[in-house]
């Protein structure tokens, strides 16, 4: 029998008890995805979790943050992605204004992401989320907490800059922490805060943190895969490691073929 005829062998789907089983064992790998290709890429790339992130609506759609993206939006690309994924873990974003009214709000938006394939939903916000985590969670859904650099809030925060460098913004952050997990939050997002803080939280909590420009001391790392992959035309953050320069690859092949049908070299015999 060829390789090709056997049957696949079965991947064994990644959950929240897998995550928590890793803990202080193996740091895990979180990738942005937004679409099939991708997803199926980064699946296959032994990702542990694929997130849909808004940020899709600056590196998919070419806005300058994230507050224009809509759930509905989150709803397809979720769908999407879910075709993509055989065994990582899928947590996809709340989008601006689709949780923040109420518990009651949240719940059907969550509710939406889940039945499009999501198995957690990720809301931005620390202790004013908590009673919100806690509506979800009680309600059989699993919530991912984002503290520190939350991208909803760019204009209160004044730009994308680095959070938690005082003390009294870092004891903020340790308290956002303790009460979403008190709350119910199964994982922790920190986004750009000093490593030292990101690892006390990390210690202090009872659930994985996944850091992103947060130092090396959480239990996982998420990127953007548009700045991994060198596909994010704009500033890449400065904590991102590009591990291709997809844009030039990817813009040269395209103008290679552009070149040959300007040349008459494309179709050639065989090709129709
Ligand atoms: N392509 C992409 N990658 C990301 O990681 C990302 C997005 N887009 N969009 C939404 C947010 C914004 N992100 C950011 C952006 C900048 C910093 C940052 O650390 N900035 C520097 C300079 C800030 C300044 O110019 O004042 C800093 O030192 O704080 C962190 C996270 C992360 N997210
Ligand atoms: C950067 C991650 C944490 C995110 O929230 C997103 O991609 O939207
Ligand atoms: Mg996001």
């Amino acid at each position: 029998m060829a390789d090709s005829d056997k049957l696949p062998a079965r991947v064994r789907r990644q959950s929240l008890i897998d995550w928590d089983r890793a803990r202080g064992k193996q740091t895990l790998a979180v990738l942005t995805a937004y679409d099939y290709t991708f997803a199926r890429l980064a699946d296959r790339a032994g990702a542990d979790a694929l997130l849909v992130g808004d940020s899709l609506g600056m590196t998919f759609a070419g806005e300058d943050n994230t507050l224009s993206v809509t759930l509905e939006q989150m709803v397809y690309h979720t769908r999407a992605v879910a075709r993509g994924r055989e065994r990582a873990l899928l947590i996809s974003d709340l989008p601006f204004l689709s949780y923040q009214e109420s518990p009651e709000q949240a719940l059907r938006s969550a509710g939406e992401l889940l039945r499009a394939g999501a198995e957690v939903v990720k809301l931005e916000g620390g202790a004013v989320m908590a009673e919100t985590v806690a509506f979800l969670s009680a309600r059989g859904i699993p919530v991912c907490g984002h503290i520190g650099l939350t991208p909803q809030s760019v204009h209160q925060l004044g730009g994308y800059r680095q959070q938690g460098r005082d003390e009294v913004t870092a004891a903020r952050l340790r308290e956002d922490a303790r009460q979403l997990v008190a709350a119910g939050a199964r994982l922790l997002v920190l986004e750009a805060m000093p490593a030292d803080l990101a690892a006390q939280i990390t210690a202090e909590s009872t659930v994985p943190t996944i850091g992103i420009g947060a130092g090396p001391h959480c239990d996982a790392q998420v990127l953007v895969m548009q700045d991994v992959l060198g596909l994010f035309l704009g500033q890449s953050p400065g904590f991102v490691r590009r591990y291709l320069e997809g844009a030039a690859l990817c813009q040269d092949a395209l103008a290679r073929f552009v070149d040959d049908v300007h040349q008459r070299a494309y179709p050639g015999s065989g090709e129709g």
